[in-house]
C-alpha cells in the first residue's frame, strides 16, 4: 500500500494522471540489463537482445543470471532501464576528467566507462566503506582500467579538484520514490517530510559538486524520486544560486516528459529537465538535468599548499622502487603480449596502475587504478582485476576451461589439465576471460577471489 501522505501528495500534482501514477505501482517492475563494450565480442551473450532500450545504447530489457559466465566476466550489468538515461546524457568522450560522486554500486560509473574506451580519467567515488567496495568489484567485473575509487565525502574531495572535471556525474541519494517497486521497504521509509530532508543533504553535495567543474564542463543531476522538492527545485536552487551554471537542453524519447517549472519557482528553464514516470515509461522512474558551467566563468583561486621545508619533503609512499618495478616487468614479459599504459603505484605490497598522476595523497583511496597483483617477495601474482581487464589474446598462456572446470573454477577448486609446464594461465570460458590461474605440472591451482565464489548455474 503506498504511503498515505505520498498518495496526496501527488494527487494534487499530477491531477488527472495519478490514477494511472498510482496503478503503475501494482504492476510488475521493468528489469533491464547492458553489455559491456569494453570486452571483445560484447553481444556474444547467452541474453536476448532483441529488446534493446530505445534511448539506451547497450541498454537491453530483460533480466541477468548471476550465476552465469556473462555475468561473473563483467559482460552485463543489470540496470533498471530509466536509470540507463542518466550516463547516456553524460555520454563522455573518451580523454576526458570524468567524477561520478555518488557511484555505488556502480550502475552509471560502469556506464560512463563504456562510452570512455578506457581513455581519460574516471573517479569514482562512494562515501559508505562497504558500498565502495561493492562498486570496486563491479568496476573490476567490468574491465575498467582508467578508474580511480575513492571513499570520500564531497567536502572533502572539493577542494583538491576544483574546476578539475569535465564531467560530473550526481546520482543523488534521495527518497527512492522510484524504488517503491523494487523495494517495499522504501514505501516504509517515506514520511512526508523525507524528501524536505533528502533535498538538505542534495544541497551540501550539490554545493561541492559545482566547484569541481571546469569552465564549459557539465554536470548532471539525477535521482529516482518523483518529489519536487529533490527535483525541479534542487534544479531552481542551484540556478538562482550559481548563475554561471545554465541548464542544457535532453533530447527526449517517447514517453519522457519535461521538467516541471510550475513545481518550482516558475523557471521556464527548469522545462529542459527530463521526467520519466513508470506510467509514461517501462522504467521505474527517473528525474534528470544537465548543467552546463559557463566557459568563461571564473573559478576562484585556491591557495596553493605550503611546501615542505627543504629536505623534509616526504618521498612518495605511492611510487613503486626498482625491485617491485623489476618484479612487475619480469611478469609482464613473460606472461603478456600486451602494454598497459598508465604510472605504476604501490600501496603496501599491492600494485597498481594510475591513469593519471593524481595527488590522492590524505585521501580515501579504494583503488588508485587498475590493480596489477601483489608484489611477493621474488615474484609477482597478477590479480583477478588484471585478469578481467585483459583480452584472452594478450596473455601468453591461455587456457580455455570446459563446463565441469569452469565450475570447478568459480567454486574455488583446483582441477586437472592436459597442459604443462609451470606458468600463469589466463583462463577463459566461452571465449570470455575468467581470471587467472597457475599451471603446476598440470594442476591448474586456483586464485578465483575467496569472497567471490559461488556456485555456477547449471
Ligand atoms: C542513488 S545511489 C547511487 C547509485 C549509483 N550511481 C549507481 O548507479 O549504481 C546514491 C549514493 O550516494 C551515496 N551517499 C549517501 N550520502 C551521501 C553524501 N552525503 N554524499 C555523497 N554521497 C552520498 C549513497 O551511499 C549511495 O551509494
Amino acid at each position: 500500500m503506498l504511503p498515505e501522505g505520498f498518495v496526496k501528495k501527488y494527487q494534487q500534482l499530477l491531477g488527472a494522471e495519478a490514477p494511472a501514477f498510482f496503478e503503475s505501482f501494482q504492476q510488475p517492475r521493468h528489469k533491464g540489463f547492458r553489455i559491456n563494450p569494453l570486452k571483445p565480442n560484447p553481444t556474444e551473450v547467452a541474453l536476448d537482445l532483441s529488446r534493446p532500450v530505445p534511448y539506451a545504447k547497450w541498454g537491453y530489457y530483460g533480466a541477468v543470471n548471476g550465476r552465469q559466465v556473462d555475468h561473473q566476466a563483467g559482460y552485463v550489468y543489470s540496470q533498471e532501464p530509466s536509470a540507463m538515461y542518466v550516463a547516456a546524457i553524460a555520454a563522455p568522450q573518451p580523454g576526458e576528467r570524468v567524477l561520478d560522486l555518488c557511484a555505488a554500486p556502480g550502475g552509471k560509473t560502469t556506464y560512463l566507462a563504456s562510452f570512455m574506451q578506457q581513455q581519460g580519467l574516471l573517479v569514482s567515488n562512494e562515501i559508505m566503506p562497504k558500498r565502495a567496495r561493492i562498486l570496486a568489484e563491479n568496476v573490476e567485473r567490468f574491465g575498467i582500467q582508467n578508474a580511480v575509487i575513492l571513499n570520500e565525502s564531497p567536502a572533502h574531495l572539493a577542494p583538491r579538484f576544483p574546476a578539475f572535471f569535465d564531467t560530473i556525474l550526481v546520482d543523488a541519494p534521495c527518497s527512492g520514490e522510484g524504488m517503491f517497486r523494487k523495494d517495499p521497504a522504501a514505501q516504509a521509509y517515506w514520511t512526508p517530510d523525507y524528501p524536505a530532508k533528502c533535498a538538505t543533504r542534495q544541497r551540501e553535495i550539490m554545493t561541492e559538486a559545482l566547484k569541481m567543474v571546469r569552465p564549459g564542463g557539465h554536470l548532471v543531476y539525477s535521482t529516482c524520486t518523483f518529489s519536487p522538492e529533490e527535483d525541479e527545485q534542487m534544479m531552481a536552487w542551484v540556478l538562482a544560486n550559481y548563475p554561471e551554471f545554465r541548464l542544457q537542453p535532453i533530447k527526449r524519447y517517447p514517453g519522457m516528459t519535461a521538467g516541471r517549472p510550475d513545481w518550482a519557482d516558475g523557471n521556464p528553464e527548469l522545462a529542459q529537465a527530463v521526467r520519466l514516470f513508470p506510467h509514461h515509461i517501462d522504467g521505474e522512474g527517473h528525474f534528470m538535468a544537465l548543467l552546463q558551467r559557463a566557459a568563461t566563468a571564473e573559478v576562484p583561486v585556491t591557495k596553493p599548499k605550503k611546501k615542505a621545508k627543504k629536505g623534509k619533503q616526504p618521498r612518495r609512499k605511492t611510487l613503486p622502487d626498482q625491485d617491485q618495478v623489476a618484479l612487475w616487468q619480469a611478469f609482464e614479459k613473460n606472461n603478456l603480449n600486451c602494454t598497459l599504459n598508465g604510472d605504476l603505484v604501490v600501496f603496501g605490497d599491492q600494485l597498481y596502475l594510475s591513469p593519471e598522476t593524481l595527488d590522492l595523497t590524505q585521501l580515501k583511496v579504494v583503488r588508485p587504478g587498475l590493480h596489477l597483483g601483489t608484489l611477493k617477495r621474488q615474484r609477482f601474482e597478477p590479480s583477478y582485476a588484471l585478469a578481467l581487464a585483459l583480452k584472452a589474446t594478450a596473455a601468453r598462456h591461455h587456457l580455455a576451461l570446459s563446463a565441469a572446470d569452469y565450475r570447478a573454477y568459480v567454486h574455488g577448486d583446483t582441477f586437472k589439465t592436459v597442459e604443462t609446464g609451470k606458468h600463469w594461465v589466463l583462463l577463459t570460458y566461452q571465449a570470455k576471460t575468467v581470471g587467472f590461474g597457475k599451471l603446476v605440472n598440470g594442476t591448474v591451482k586456483n586464485f578465483f577471489p575467496k569472497g567471490l565464489r559461488f556456485e555456477a548455474a547449471e
